[in-house]
């Protein structure tokens, strides 16, 4: 059995005195920072000069700095600028200000499993990973709530780095839901592979396979649409709720027929290979070498595939259709 944490096994007040640096105000960054405020801590936030981020996190309250400044003056540095920029920003700014007994944290554990970040021996290294977007982490701290999360000691200097990490963990809001201690193998390859096979991957390319489907056999796109998406998340609401059961047991008793025996027919034995050589890319690195030499040369693929999804024709319907219901909060994309 998995061994998890909640609200009564963390203790705020072994980061109180403490000054936390949150480097990095994206999605995860804006979310920890804030939550870390509300909840009574000493927060800086580490940016690079220049950066679009600077003025939003000084409007939002806190108090902004250059990376190097934020990491010479903290105890504690959390590290929330993309996967892909930490090794660089670590070795410019963060290494040399890291002090004894310090804590270097860490939201996803590709850069200390793979390697591309090697700390030094007199901090410590741990990490807590919301399992949910950023804006999800601020948006259920405000309603009173929290998001699930894991949390790992890669290196244990002073003794108390888990609990140190549940503390930060209880400050975003995470003990709220729960959190489960893991390792930074485990969270890495399991993240990974949930994103691209599942969450991230697997689901949008399900929707779009729908909506293309339907719309290639002559059928309203804006049906399509609401059928393929729209609708996804109300069912996935559903399974969020209470289980793929209570799914079952809401929708119809055709919707139960035939989505019990056609789904196996999507997500077939040879879907299921593809998913096992997936994993298997993830455990011997290769996808992780794929995605760190696709960074030094500049990017060329994932730039046109991130093109071709922004214009996807589902997201012109989509922005058509959902300005008809105001009620849904959207993300803001700058
Ligand atoms: N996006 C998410 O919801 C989740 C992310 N994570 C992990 O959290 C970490 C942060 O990811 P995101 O929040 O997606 O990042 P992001 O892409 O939203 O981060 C952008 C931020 O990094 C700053 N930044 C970019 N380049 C920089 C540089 N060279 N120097 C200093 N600052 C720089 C930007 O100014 C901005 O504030 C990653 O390790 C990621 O795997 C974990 C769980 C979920
Ligand atoms: C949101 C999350 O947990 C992901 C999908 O793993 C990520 O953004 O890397
Ligand atoms: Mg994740
Ligand atoms: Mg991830």
């Amino acid at each position: 059995m998995a061994k998890i944490y909640y609200d009564g096994d963390a203790d705020l007040n072994l980061l109180k005195g403490k000054q936390v640096a949150v480097i990095g105000y994206g999605s995860q960054g804006h979310a920890h920072a804030l939550n870390l405020r509300d909840s009574g801590i000493d927060v800086v936030v580490g940016l690079y000069e220049g950066s679009r981020s600077w003025k939003r996190a000084e409007e939002d309250g806190l108090k902004v700095t250059t990376v190097e400044k934020a990491v010479s003056e903290a105890d504690v540095v959390m590290m929330l600028i993309p996967d892909t920029v930490q090794p660089s920003v670590y070795r410019k700014y963060v290494h040399e200000g890291l002090e004894e007994g310090n804590m270097l944290m860490f939201a996803h554990g590709f850069n200390i499993h793979y390697g591309q970040i090697i700390p030094p021996s007199y901090v410590d290294v741990t990490m807590v990973a919301p399992k949910s977007p950023g804006h999800i982490v601020r948006r259920m701290y405000q309603e009173g709530k929290g998001v699930p999360a894991l949390v790992a000691v890669h290196q244990d200097y002073s003794g108390k780095a888990l609990d140190l990490a549940l503390a930060y963990a209880k400050g975003i809001g995470c003990t709220r839901a729960g959190v489960i201690e893991t390792t930074f193998r485990e969270e890495t390859e399991t993240d990974l592979f949930g994103e691209q096979v599942d969450l991230c991957g697997g689901v949008a390319e399900l929707i779009k396979a729908t909506f293309e489907t339907l719309v290639e056999a002559g059928y309203q796109p804006e049906v399509a649409y609401f059928e393929a998406l729209h609708e996804l998340k109300l069912i996935v609401d559903l399974i969020y709720e209470g289980g793929i059961y209570a799914m079952w047991y809401s929708v119809s008793d055709t919707a139960k027929y035939g989505g019990m025996t056609r789904g196996r027919r999507v997500i077939n034995e040879s879907v299921r290979e593809e998913m096992r050589k997936i994993l298997k890319e993830i455990q011997t690195g290769e996808f992780a070498r794929e995605w760190i030499l696709e960074n030094m040369a500049g990017r060329p693929s994932y730039s046109k595939l991130l093109e071709m999804e922004k214009n996807h024709p589902i997201e012109e319907v989509g922005k058509r259709l959902r300005k008809m219901m105001p009620w849904l909060k959207g993300i803001d994309l700058e």
